[in-house]
């Protein structure tokens, strides 16, 4: 130690000392400057940049020595080997490359020290080999334990300067790394300079390969100026480098900042190292400083405000291990009212980067949409989807012990109030339905709109008959009650079908199917009614839909038939008219009657068809009868909903020529009972055409007499049943007095039809009927048979 200060103090020009340790920090600057950028690049660029770096720091080492030596006062007589000389420049830089590039490419501290500590062996590398070039009349010797410290010291401090280098880049890790690096190459060189033991030697020739120390000085002071210039040309490129750099954080912080969603990126200790301000918005963290702290004390200081709830260090622990393990996480976590959805991604090296949407509208939309697809829009009720998933759901609670009934519902003739009175009348009716039947059915029981005017009830753990019964039962009480809508009074009935589980079937499905089952035949029955299923009415059903299929292809092949039973005037026997009755001749059944298909004729709308048929056939049958006798033809109420009913009267009138009065239309209360305002405007018009209008079955109805009051109809025919009944039973004599006694008094013909004996006539005439019509007289016959029974008053041949 005293050998190096005496080495300093008294064998050193201090003032050229001065400048190689300014020479030195200089080239140092420059080198951990150049560290800085080589890191900072990749590929061939990082080469280049540490190859530079190499070249200034190396030369930086070369200059320092040899200013220093011109220092030393001892060598001041002496001269430089050339060949030595160079070669301890390039050991300089070849060296230090070496070091430098492990340091550059390692992150582990470890190996950036020994990068370091390469460059610290460089230092030493130069200084003997530079030593070595030195030719003085002199023997030079080495004190080997302080040659040894000056090596070390080389290593160990070059070490640490490239390790603070490497930390960060930063200016005063720049600064340490600096000043670190000046002292390994100077504190190196006064150490080894202490080493030196001169044994004067006047017989010492120097070499003539030498360079005088005045060409060494310029050398050096070329090399200095070298180093200047390169270490402001890095400077400069910092200082552009770092000017890019400076626009890139602004871009980079406009996008940051712009962004709609919240983003915030941890480094692999889960510290926070970037974030905008919409993650803290989106999390509440604004009041809470961020930057550099660790998530999870974030979390702890955001759980002490009672703002985060749950285990802050296990769920902390488990982001890193995510992180670490390479695995992307996502879920959706409720901040402040909001939805927030989380994806932490790794990131390369180490780290993830979260970023948080807010999603809530979203959310809402999504459950919109799903809530659309499983309602009704009309009625909020759930649809037919809906309906089949709780179905399942109530069938799988059924399978533990519970049970349950299926009730599918149908509105009563709803098309027609959507006709006469609008759909808007028609939607608000269906809403309030629907309104109904949920005020209706128990708490656990479910609704649903299916479609249409259908509605469908699950009534959920009550299975027993009579607990479905009351249910329907209530139902039809309920829906059936007046509705007031927009200033109209609505009535409408409703027909339900009930299937039971699991007595009738544990399928979805299969309930749902026999429940329509079971409400056809309600609709069968007359509506306004529930029924249960049976077995059965599958076959029956399916029976119908061969029916259906039977009559659409019976009207192409026109197997239609017009058959006439006589109708006779009481008082003089004559043949006044003829009943038109329709008739299938079956290819395989043989001759079928009405009653066997008029009803699904009916269902299926194909009754226009026929109806027409009949219409057509009679009018152009009668045409050829005389001209006191007329012809009545049967109309279905069906056929009163289709708006060409006029025109096909009008039709089959003009193609026969037959007159207006020799026809004669029968229909019974059932037509009245359907929108009465639009039947009875048809009614007058087919009255003012000439025609007659007759009221069939008249007894059988709720309320036959009061619809005498709402129409003037030119005949009323008594039902059979009365007739039948006519020896048995008082009531029904009662009946027929009092309607051939209203008859007299309004002046309307009476007919008494099914009059099969001569004591019924009888009784018949007595009452004074007008007309009888029956088998006493005939049989309904084809239409060649009329003149037939137009001849002959009794005609008992059956047809
Ligand atoms: N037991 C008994 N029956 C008698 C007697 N006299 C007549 N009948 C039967 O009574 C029915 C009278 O016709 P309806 O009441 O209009 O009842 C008709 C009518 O409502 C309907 N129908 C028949 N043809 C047509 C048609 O062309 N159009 C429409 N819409 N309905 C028709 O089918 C029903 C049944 O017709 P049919 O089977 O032909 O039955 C006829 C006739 O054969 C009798 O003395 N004893």
């Amino acid at each position: 130690m005293y050998q190096v200060l005496y080495c300093l103090t008294d064998q050193h020009d201090w003032r050229l000392v001065a400048l190689g340790g300014a020479v030195c920090l200089l080239a140092s600057a420059a080198a951990i400057s150049l560290f800085h950028r080589a890191r900072a690049a990749r590929g061939g660029a990082r080469v280049s940049w540490v190859a530079l770096d190499a070249v200034v720091a190396g030369s930086g080492i070369w200059a320092t020595h040899f200013i220093a030596m011109q220092a030393y006062g001892p060598g001041a007589g002496g001269a430089y080997n050339i060949p030595l000389t160079v070669l301890s420049l390039i050991f300089a830089i070849a060296v230090t490359f070496i070091g430098l590039s492990i340091s550059v490419s390692v992150t582990r501290a470890g190996l950036v020290a020994l990068g370091g500590a390469v460059v610290g062996g460089g230092v030493a590398a130069m200084h003997y080999t530079g030593m070595m070039a030195l030719e003085i009349p002199a023997h030079i010797g080495w004190a080997t334990g302080t040659v040894t410290v000056s090596i070390v010291l080389g290593i160990v401090l070059g070490s640490f300067a490239l390790v603070v280098a490497g930390r960060r880049d930063s200016l005063a890790g720049a600064l340490g790394a600096t000043v670190l690096l000046t002292l390994a190459i100077v504190s190196h060189h006064f150490t080894a300079m202490g080493a030196v033991e001169l044994r004067p030697d006047p017989a010492v020739v120097i070499s003539g390969l030498s360079i005088p120390p005045a060409s060494l000085s310029i050398l050096t002071a070329s090399a200095a100026a070298a180093i200047i210039a390169i270490a402001l040309a890095a400077a400069l490129l910092d200082r552009r480098a770092k000017g890019e750099l400076g626009r890139q954080q602004v871009v980079l912080d406009t996008a940051l900042e712009n962004m709609s969603q919240g983003l915030c990126m941890f480094d692999a200790d889960g510290k926070i190292q970037l974030f905008n301000e919409r993650y803290a918005a989106m999390l509440g963290r604004t009041d809470i400083p961020l930057a550099g702290r660790l998530l999870v004390d974030v979390l702890r200081e955001e759980q002490a405000k009672g703002q985060w709830q749950g285990d802050a260090g296990e769920f902390f622990a488990r982001l890193v291990a995510d992180a670490r393990e390479g695995r992307t996480t996502s879920q959706v976590v409720t901040r402040f009212g909001r939805s927030i959805r989380v994806v932490n991604q790794p990131m390369q090296g180490g780290g993830w980067v979260a970023t948080f949407e807010d999603i809530t509208e979203w959310l809402e939309a999504q459950a919109k949409i799903s809530h659309m697809a499983r309602h009704d829009a009309l009625t909020n009720l759930p649809n037919r989807v809906l309906f089949h998933e709780q179905l399942e759901q109530g069938l799988r609670r059924a399978k533990s012990g519970d049970q349950l009934a299926v009730l599918c519902l149908d509105l009563d003739h709803f098309k027609d109030i959507n006709d006469s009175l609008g759909h808007p009348i028609g939607d608000a009716l269906l809403k309030e339905v629907g309104r109904r039947l949920k005020a209706t059915v128990g708490a656990s029981d479910t609704v649903a709109r299916l479609g249409g005017d259908e509605f469908a009830v699950v009534q959920i753990g009550r299975s027993e008959e009579a607990a479905a019964r009351a249910l329907a039962g209530r139902l039809v009480e309920v829906i059936s009650a007046p509705y007031e809508i927009d200033d109209h009074q609505i009535v409408i009935g409703v027909s339900i079908g009930i299937s039971l589980s699991p007595q009738d079937s544990d399928n979805p499905d299969e309930l749902l199917k026999n429940a329509d089952l079971a409400l056809y035949r309600a609709k069968a029955d007359g509506r306004g009614t529930y029924r249960f299923f049976e077995t059965g009415m599958d076959a029956r059903a399916q029976a119908r839909r061969l029916l259906e299929m039977d009559l659409r292809a019976a009207l192409l092949r026109d197997e239609f038939e017009a058959y006439y039973q006589p109708i006779r005037d009481v008082a003089s026997g004559r043949v006044v008219a003829f009943e038109a009755l329709l008739r299938w001749n079956h290819p395989q059944r043989g001759l079928i009657a009405p009653i066997n298909f008029i009803p699904v004729a009916e269902e299926t709308g194909l009754i226009v068809q026929l109806g027409e048929f009949v219409l057509r056939s009679a009018c152009s049958d009668a045409a050829t009868w005389p001209d006191d006798v007329d012809v009545a033809v049967n109309l279905s109420p069906v056929q009163f909903k289709s708006p060409n009913l006029i025109a096909s009267v009008t039709d089959a009138l003009a193609a026969s020529g037959l007159a207006a009065r020799r026809l004669e239309l029968e229909i019974t209360e059932s037509v009245l009972l359907q929108n009465s305002e639009a039947t009875l405007t048809t009614l007058h018009e087919l009255r003012a055409m000439g025609v007659r209008i007759s009221l069939d079955d008249f007894g059988t109805g709720y309320s036959s007499l009061s619809y005498l009051r709402s129409f003037p109809f030119d005949k009323i025919k008594i039902d059979r049943s009365f007739v039948s009944e006519l020896a048995t039973r008082e009531d029904s004599m009662a009946i027929i007095r009092a309607v051939t006694g209203l008859g007299r008094s309004l002046g309307i013909v009476t007919t008494a039809e099914g009059v099969e004996n001569d004591a019924q006539l009888e009784l018949l005439r007595r009452e004074g009927c007008t007309q009888a019509q029956g088998y006493l007289f005939s049989k309904p016959r084809p239409a060649s048979d009329v003149a037939l029974m137009l001849n002959r008053p009794r005609l008992r041949v059956s047809a």
